[in-house]
């Protein structure tokens, strides 16, 4: 890695917090191509610090990134903790600074304090515009499973992190005859949902943009469950409104919202107004017939090993050639220079 000491993984400072970038398998690739990787210990991270040493990295105290050489790149999910101090490296995460959310402008402070700069995982898209790495599959998957596991009366809260294993046998332990419908079906977290819901062994139907350019409303009803994983980003009608919740012929009974767009224009289902948690997944939104909404924001850290595994995958190629730059990190960088010069970064 020329000009770099390479790469150095934070811990992160939520307990809640059990994901990372970069799993070991993914840490042991790198160092083989020549990449040093320096890794905090953390209490909570779903990898043991040993795992990470016996892949060849490097392995210091929680916390001590801002010693980290000038040249590395730090590497973590969530802002970094030490919110005081000035952000000075290069740093990979997931920012949520750039569209007016509330703790943005104090970031982007801390960067230009420091000198440094974010690629926002965010924003690392392909020339095409579509983000290349993202947690979407597990989302959908982990989503169409709380629906399922909620109408067999199989769901305790809160909800607990844990592996697929688990929860597939979860899944697979009673049948039933439900019947769901994923709208979103062909993206990312639409496929972990289809995925989910077949371990499940429940009849789904998938729709996605042609489907529901002319929505059958009485098609949609007539599931047991939804799961919705669209992404869109211009408002548009309604999946499910106040009237379709109110219909004594509703079958549906469950919603899983994975999209979560609900302090949006976006939003497709204004049937609920905010997200569930661990704590208490449900919200009863109607009574007779009974319908309930399930919509956590933070679903793949429920499943974090696997959701970590499969996007530490999807990221490592474009570590591989952060240093040389260009492709997608220039389009990142661009986002994060952009956000500077905006109206977010001036005072
Ligand atoms: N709740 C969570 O923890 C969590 C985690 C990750 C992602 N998400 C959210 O899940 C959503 C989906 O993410 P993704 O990575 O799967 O996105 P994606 O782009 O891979 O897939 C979205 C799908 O929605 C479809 N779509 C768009 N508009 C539609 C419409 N009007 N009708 C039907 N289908 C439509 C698209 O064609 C696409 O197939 C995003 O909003 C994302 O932010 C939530």
């Amino acid at each position: 890695m020329r000009n770099s000491t390479g790469f150095w993984l934070r811990g992160e400072a939520s307990e809640n917090e059990r994901r990372t970038p970069l799993v070991p398998a993914d840490a042991a690739r790198l160092i083989a191509g020549g990449v040093p990787v320096t890794v905090e210990e953390s209490a909570h991270r779903a990898f043991p610090a040993a795992a990470y040493a016996a892949a060849g990295a490097r392995v210091v105290p929680g916390g001590t990134w801002p010693d980290a050489p000038p040249a590395a790149v730090v590497l973590g999910l969530k802002e970094p903790s030490s919110a005081s101090v000035p952000l000075s490296h290069r740093h990979v995460f997931f920012g949520h600074a750039y569209k007016g959310q509330g703790g943005g402008p104090a970031l982007l402070r801390r960067f230009a304090e420091g000198g440094g700069v974010l690629l926002d995982l965010e924003y690392l898209t392909d020339e095409h515009g579509r983000r290349v790495v993202a947690f979407g599959h597990w989302a959908g998957y982990v989503g169409a499973a709380l629906a399922v596991l909620h109408r067999r009366g199989l769901l305790a809260a809160p909800l607990r992190p844990g592996t697929r294993e688990e929860l597939d046998e979860r899944l697979r332990g009673a049948r039933d005859d439900a019947r769901a419908l994923v709208v979103g079906a062909l993206g990312r977290s639409g496929r972990g949902a289809c995925e989910a819901l077949a371990v499940a062994g429940v009849r789904t139907t998938a729709w996605d943009v042609a489907e529901t350019r002319d929505l059958d409303r009485a098609a949609l009803l007539g599931h047991d469950l939804l799961v919705n994983t669209v992404f869109t980003t211009e408002p548009g009608p309604a999946f499910l409104g106040p009237d379709d919740v109110a219909r004594a012929d509703r079958r549906l009974a469950v919603v899983s919202d994975v999209t979560c767009d609900v302090t949006s224009a976006c939003h497709r289902l204004p049937v609920y107004d905010r997200v569930t948690d661990w704590a208490a997944p449900v919200r009863r939104l109607w009574s007779a017939p009974p319908l309930d909404v399930i919509a956590i924001d933070n679903l793949p850290s429920l499943l974090p090993r696997e959701s970590s595994t499969a996007f530490s995958r999807g990221l490592l190629p474009h570590l591989a050639v952060l240093p040389r730059g260009g492709g997608v990190w220039s389009r990142c960088e661009e986002h994060f220079h952009n956000a500077r010069r905006g109206p977010a970064s001036e005072r």
